[in-house]
């Protein structure tokens, strides 16, 4: 199987009088429909490995593919089409836009993509929050929410253009046990029922056993275990 996203001797480190190394010498493959939580401790560089399998940054060394394209020559511009094309965000903190109601919000990425008219987009969007059990909330104002809610609308939102994977950063970090558990559920249910790929930090030992795969940092390394995971996909 031909990974979604890969990582090829990735290292990033901060620049400076004492240069800080985030991640380094990273070997990964995910492929598709794969459910992987990145864990580790605290520090030891989850979220600078999601950012840059995000392209939200860049690696100092190594390359990240993303369908096989290596994304080290691609420009700013660039990368920024493949994310809102190809990968869907989630963080802890929601970043809906208080003005706009949660259909608006979840509009916003797929005007942003354009291509199909406006009607068709607003069912999409429609059919989306009905499926994430949000269909009687679509004219409220993400104020009028729950937390887990909200949590549920920027899945929406991340789902918006149909992405090949969902990058999340500690998602379940701001929820209460029963909404964590609902989100981890999406997350399955997206990889299992249309071949998303997830991709998920979190330090939920408990819900990071729900996943299909664990890979584990240590100061900015992948423990033993997680470079054997990254194997099989790769063949
Ligand atoms: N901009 C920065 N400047 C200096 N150090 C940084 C910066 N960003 C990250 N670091 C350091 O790099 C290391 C990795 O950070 P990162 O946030 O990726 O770890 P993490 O495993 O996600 O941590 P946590 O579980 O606490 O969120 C940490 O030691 C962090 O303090």
């Amino acid at each position: 199987m031909k990974p979604v996203v890969e990582a090829r001797g990735v290292g990033r480190v901060l620049p400076g009088l004492v240069p800080v190394t985030l991640v380094d010498g990273i070997d990964l493959a995910i492929g598709e429909g794969e459910f992987v939580a990145i864990t580790g401790p605290s520090g030891s560089g989850k979220s600078s490995l999601l950012y840059l399998l995000g392209l939200l940054d860049r690696p100092t060394s190594g390359s990240i593919l993303l369908e096989g394209r290596d994304t080290a020559e691609a420009d700013a511009a660039e990368l920024a089409a493949l994310r809102l094309s190809k990968l869907g965000f989630v963080f802890q903190f929601h970043f809906l836009l208080p003005e706009f109601t949660v259909l608006g919000n979840v509009m916003i990425p797929m005007r942003k993509l354009g291509g199909s008219p406006e009607t068709e987009l607003r069912k999409r969007a429609e059919g989306l929050l009905e499926d994430l059990g949000l269909g009687d909330q679509t004219s409220k104002l993400p104020s009028q929410l729950s937390g887990g809610q909200r949590q549920r609308v920027a899945i929406a939102r991340a789902l918006a253009n149909r992405p090949r994977v969902i990058l999340a950063d500690e998602p379940t970090g701001n929820l209460d046990t029963k909404s964590a558990q609902t989100v981890f559920d999406i997350f399955a249910r997206l990889t299992r029922e249309t071949g998303t790929t997830v991709i998920t930090v979190t330090h939920d030992e408990g819900l990071a056993a729900q996943t299909s795969r664990r890979v584990s940092l240590v100061d900015g390394r992948l423990a033993m275990r997680s470079s054997i995971d990254a194997s099989p996909t790769s063949e």
